[in-house]
Parts: C-alpha cells; structure tokens; sequence
C-alpha cells in the first residue's frame, strides 16, 4: 500500500530540492551503481549527510524489493563522528521522510540504540559501526554504508576505512560512499586507488566571513565582546561560539547572560551535558530573545541549528595528544586547522544567509595547518590494538591505514594489553582480552569488570564503572549556591576516595527510588544518574553474556571497601601515584615519572601514601581526578609482574616496593615452611 504524506512533508520536500545534492542526485546514483566506492565532497550545508542516504535508499529499495539477509531488512549506515550529531540528523530525516524516529530511520550511538526490526536507514557513530564489525566483520546487514565527515579523520572513521577495504573484497555487493566538505580528495583516491570523486559545489545561503585587524591577545574576552556586539547591533538572528571545554563554556554563558540579562538566551553545548540539555538547542525560540549557543567543536560538524546567523570563532579547540613515553594521553587547548574553521563558518548560512567572525587575522587564518592532524597519530591505542585483534586483524603493522601511527605509540599499546591479560606471549587475544573487547569501556575499565568476582564485589564495580562512565553527577552552581552544593556533596563523600563517594551516591539515588526532587534538592544531576542506572543495565547484560558472578561483600563487614579498593587497583593498576617526601605526587610508571597533583574536586580528607587515579587531567598543572587511596602492598599482590622492582626507575616508591616484595617472599617462605 502507498503511504499518504503529510502536508509537512510537502513543504520540506520543496525545500530538499532546492539543495545542491539534488541537482547531482542522477549522476551520483549511476556513479554508484558503477562502482564500489565512491567519494562525494561538497560544501558544508549543500545536503550531503541529510540527502545522500536518502539516494541510496532509494537506490537499495528499488534494486532489492525482496528482504535482505536472513530475511531482515537490508540496511544503510550512515556514520557520524559525534553522537549529538548522529541523534539530531537521524531525527531530521525522520521528519523528512515522514516517519516515527527508530521506525524506518533510527540512531545507534553508545549506550542508546533507537533503531527496530523497521529500520532501513540507520545513523551512528564511527565507534557503533565498529562495535557491529566486531560481531559481525562482513557487516552483513549492510548494502550500503556511508563514511560522513571523513575530514575528521577520528580514530574509528580511520579504523572503518582499514577494515572496509577488506570487507569490500570478501563483499562484492557492498558499497562504500566517503563523503566530506572538505576531504583532502588526493589522499583518499591514492588509499582507494582512482575510485570516482563526485563534486558538489554550492551552498543554499551565503556566509560572509569578517577577521580581526589585529590579532586578539584574549580569545575569551574577545568572543564575549564579540557576542555583545553583535547582539547590540545586527539584525535579529541567533548566535553560536565556539569555545574549548565545560567550564569555559559554563562561565562564559554566565557572563553572557549577566551582561545581556532577559534580552538573551544562552545555552551551553558540550559532550558530557545530557542528551536532554543538548537537544534544547534546538528548541525554537521567540523572535524578541536572541538565543547564543555556546559549544565546543561537537556542533562543528554535521549540525543543524535553525535560526543560527551568526559564528564567533575565536580559533582554538581542546585537542588529544599522547606521548607514548610518559603514556599520558591528554587535552591541550591547540590552534584549530583550516578545515575546523571552514566547518564552523558553515554551522551558519544553512536556514538563511550568515556571517562568521573569526577572531583573528586573515594571515593567521592562512598560517594554520590545512586539515586536523588525524587522531590515530595523537591517542593511546590500547583501545584501538584491542579491537583490530577482536576483527581478526593478525598483523597489525600490515593492517592498511592511511596514516599508520609511531611504533612506540603501537608498542606501548601492546605492552599495556600485555600487562592487562589481554594479549598472551604472541601477541594473540587472550580469553580475557575477547572479553574485554566486548565492553563498550576502556580496556581497564573492562578488566577491573572481569576481575571483580575474585574480589566479591562485582556488583559494586558495576555502579561505580557505570558513574565514571556518564557525565559529572555533581552539580555545583557558581556564586551564591556553590557553598550548599558542597555541604551536598560532603555528605556524600567517602574519606578513602572519589570512586567509593561515586558509589555512595549511586546506592543513595537508588534507595531513593529514583527521586528526581531527591536530585534537585542534593545537587545530584538527575539525568546523569538515570544514565548511570541505564549503562549499568546494559553491562548486566554483558556480564551475563559471559556469565560473569554478579556479587557483593557483606556491607556490614570491615572488607566491604577494601575489597572494591583491590578491584579498583585490579584494572587501573597502571593508573598509580605515590606521595613523596617532598609533598608531591608522583605517577608510578616504568619510564618517566610525573609529578602530579590532587584535583580539587577530590574528596580525601588526607593525602594518602598510594592512590590509584581514573584520569589525568593536564590544565595549568598536571592533575590526577577521581581518586582513591590504597595500601602499596597490594601493589604486589594484584599485579606482581608489573610491580617488579627491578623495571622501575630508583626513587622513593621503589624502595617502598622493594619492602613490600620482600616481605611478600618472607611471608611466602614462612608459609612453605609450615607445609
Ligand atoms: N534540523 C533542520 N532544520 C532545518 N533545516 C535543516 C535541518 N537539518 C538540515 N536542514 C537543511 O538541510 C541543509 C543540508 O543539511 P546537511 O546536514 O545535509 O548538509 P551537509 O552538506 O551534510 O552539511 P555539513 O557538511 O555541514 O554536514 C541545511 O543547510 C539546512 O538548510
């Protein structure tokens, strides 16, 4: 039976046509249908991430009337780099073709999967289509699958094209379409061998790009000067700044707001605010508010704001870096590439024409690199060795990337999986490391999981693995309710440590029943907590999968903490700091120790001799955040091999170990004797 539309169908569809991809809808398709791979560049805005899988669509229902395999329906995947982006777009051509969200069109991100038996188009994150890989290498479901935004060149983006390039040969019928603004279009064609490139030039609206005279000495300053100028003299229209991270973005919406009082209305948008928060941007406003949309480069790609006229980019972003020598992967705020700039100018002139206020000067905007520097060659990989062994890839220095990443970045990769249990002698998945695979978690994350039952207390590392996994459930409002927010959290607060007050809150939200009053009043983020209550869910079911003990340690016992602080150390015992004399914290790694504070956030009532961290965290200084005090002796214990002496530099923990493994052995010979 033909489906009746609705008249907002109409009216959009009028509105599609009109965009760029539509005039090239023809010779797209029959490049498509005559090759295996093909490569789409257009302009930001010209409807490549909404259009283009609508065309293959189209093309897959009309070539293949019958079901797919095993008479599920055939599928096309459309990959975005960020979640955020996954969710809104998949909601856009939901709207476009006139269907319920998670029917016919639908979204897999992490820990949220709205897609059903209905669905034949499908948007999800890079590290989604990954994840199915692992399950399924040849991607069966797939007819045709579309790389979006390969000019950001993520890890997973990079880690699809290796794996692709051999899907595609044991799949003849499988297509690939790599579509970007602004793809370096020679690199590409040299890695898929002179597969077609079709260019969509054109933008619906315009974008007039403004640069400073002189460069600005304060970028910060400079985007809220910019933003109150604008407010104070352009046309209606909303706004959208671009800043580096949370806080940032959080104190300068409250200067915004304070200057520009009722007149505006400003909203932050980074990853970790809930879904929730983030799809309030996309909210319509009024036409007497102006609302200013302050984000960090995850609305950089792929997003469209309706009624967003006018970009303020003052020209940086918090990018990753990794130095394999001292394994510290962390977050530098960097210059942002011509690319990201081009990008941003495009959030703007996609509903109506636009401006875009690059804080700095034109020669600048030359000076800076042409494309982001790809993320392989900037993470720590243990994570990404790990899923390459998982999709069977043997050799991994054979494994054909476009830009394969340094040998020590790969060897400490290696090293650390070693360590980990995941990789045995050969360099072959272990049990545990199959099973680490499966857990959508870093790899300590997942071992600390696995482990847990030997501890009695997998049921609590659960809750604290689902906390660290969601965003901050802390809230702490700045001026006047900042004191009360802390009395909160103090209630919370363990003396041993941030991952046991994580705990404390988890059980508190639950013997609450959920409460989202009890969250307001405790400034507890609620929607962090049902999301902790969600992902919780979710790792249950891959315990079960592997039958993994679900169990606790008796509450009332002296052991209950100390059995979660060994099973904490069990996966993050190469997460380690030791307290010197000097008062300094000092990471404890084979190589290059690192002096480390305490992040203020955390809730020790004293400075313990050992901790075992969750993150590191490089600001003005170097941090160690969420932290948990425990006993250096079981050091030796839990991960003896590790903890050899011998492999450490001379320094005070050294000595200390060296104490602890001797009475280890005397202990051991003691009990020898006795047998
Ligand atoms: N949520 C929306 N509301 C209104 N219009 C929208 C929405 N999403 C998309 N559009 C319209 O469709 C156009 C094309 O969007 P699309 O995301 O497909 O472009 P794109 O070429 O992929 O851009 P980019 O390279 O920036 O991701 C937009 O410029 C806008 O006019």
């Amino acid at each position: 039976m033909k489906k009746t539309y609705s008249g907002r169908y109409f009216e959009i569809l009028e509105k599609r046509k009109n965009l760029p991809v539509w005039v090239h809808k023809e010779e797209f398709l029959k490049t498509l249908k005559e090759n295996q791979i093909v490569l789409l560049v257009g302009e930001t805005g010209s409807g490549k991430t909404t259009q283009i899988p609508q065309f293959v669509l189209e093309a897959v229902l009309n070539e293949n009337p019958s079901s797919g395999p095993k008479g599920k329906k055939w599928l096309v995947g459309c990959t975005q780099p960020r979640r955020v982006a996954a969710m809104s777009v998949s909601r856009r051509v939901a709207e476009e073709m006139d269907v319920e969200i998670g029917d016919e069109v639908g979204y897999t991100v992490r820990f949220e999967d709205c897609s059903s038996s209905k669905t034949v188009l499908k948007y999800l994150t890079d590290g989604m289509l990954l994840r199915e890989a692992m399950a399924d290498p040849l991607l069966g479901r797939y007819k045709v699958i579309v790389l979006d935004e390969a000019h950001e060149r993520t890890l997973a983006t990079d880690l699809l094209f290796g794996l692709l390039k051999q899907t595609l040969v044991s799949r003849p019928d499988l297509k690939l379409v790599v579509m970007s603004a602004t793809l370096e279009a020679d690199k590409f064609q040299n890695y898929f061998t002179g597969v077609p490139l079709i260019k969509v030039p054109g933008r619906l609206y315009p974008v007039e790009i403004l640069y400073t005279r002189e460069p600005q000495r304060d970028y910060l300053e400079a985007a809220i000067n910019t933003v109150i100028q604008i407010h104070e003299s352009e046309p209606p229209g909303d706004v959208l700044v671009f800043l580096t991270g949370e806080e940032e973005i959080e104190d300068t919406c409250r200067r915004i707001a304070s200057k520009l009082g009722d007149q505006v209305n400003v909203m932050p948008l980074y990853s970790t605010l809930s879904p929730a928060m983030q799809q309030k941007i996309f909210d319509p406003t009024t036409d007497a508010v102006r609302k200013i949309v302050v984000s960090t480069n995850i609305a950089e790609t792929s997003l469209t704001i309706d009624g967003i006229v006018y970009v303020v980019d003052p020209g940086f972003s918090k990018q990753k870096l990794y130095h394999p020598n001292t394994r510290v992967e962390s977050l530098l705020v960097s210059p942002i590439s011509q690319a990201s700039a081009d990008q941003r100018a495009g959030r703007a002139g996609r509903t109506q024409p636009g401006k875009c206020f690059r804080l700095y000067t034109e020669k600048s905007f030359k000076e800076l690199e042409k494309q982001t520097y790809a993320e392989i060659l900037r993470s720590n990989l243990a994570n990404t060795v790990l899923t390459l062994k998982r999709l069977g890839v043997e050799n991994l220095l054979h494994f054909d990337l476009i830009d394969p990443p340094a040998p020590d970045t790969l060897a400490r990769a290696l090293d650390d999986l070693y360590h980990l249990g995941a990789l045995d002698d050969e360099c072959n998945l272990t049990k545990t490391g199959e099973m680490m695979s499966e857990f959508p978690l870093d790899p300590q994350m997942a071992k600390m999981i696995i482990v847990s039952p030997q501890f009695n207390c997998s049921n609590e590392i659960l809750s604290v693995s689902a906390m660290l996994s969601v965003p901050n459930c802390f809230i702490r409002p700045r001026g006047e309710g900042q004191k009360a927010a802390d009395k909160a959290k103090s209630m919370f607060s363990h003396i041993d440590g941030d991952h046991l007050t994580l705990l404390n809150v988890f059980h508190a939200f639950l013997q609450h029943n959920q409460n989202q009053d009890w969250c307001y009043e405790n400034f507890i983020n609620y929607r962090a907590m049902k999301s902790a209550v969600n992902v919780r869910e979710q790792l249950v079911r891959i315990m079960s999968r592997f039958q993994i003990k679900l169990c606790s340690p008796d509450f009332n016992s002296r052991d209950y903490y100390v059995n979660i602080r060994k099973a904490l150390l069990a996966g993050y015992f190469m997460q380690v700091a030791h307290l010197e004399r000097t008062g300094n914290y000092l990471t404890f790694r084979d190589k290059d120790d690192q002096v480390v504070h305490l992040h203020p956030s955390n809730c020790l009532e004293y400075k313990p001799e050992w901790v075992v961290y969750n993150e590191y965290v490089l600001t003005s200084r170097n941090f160690i955040r969420t932290v948990t005090y425990i006993q250096g002796e079981w050091l030796v214990d839990i991960a003896p091999d590790y903890y050899k002496p011998a492999n450490f530099p001379n320094s005070e923990a050294k000595r200390v170990l060296q104490r602890h493994c001797k009475k280890r052995r005397l202990s051991e010979e003691r009990s020898c004797k006795i047998f």
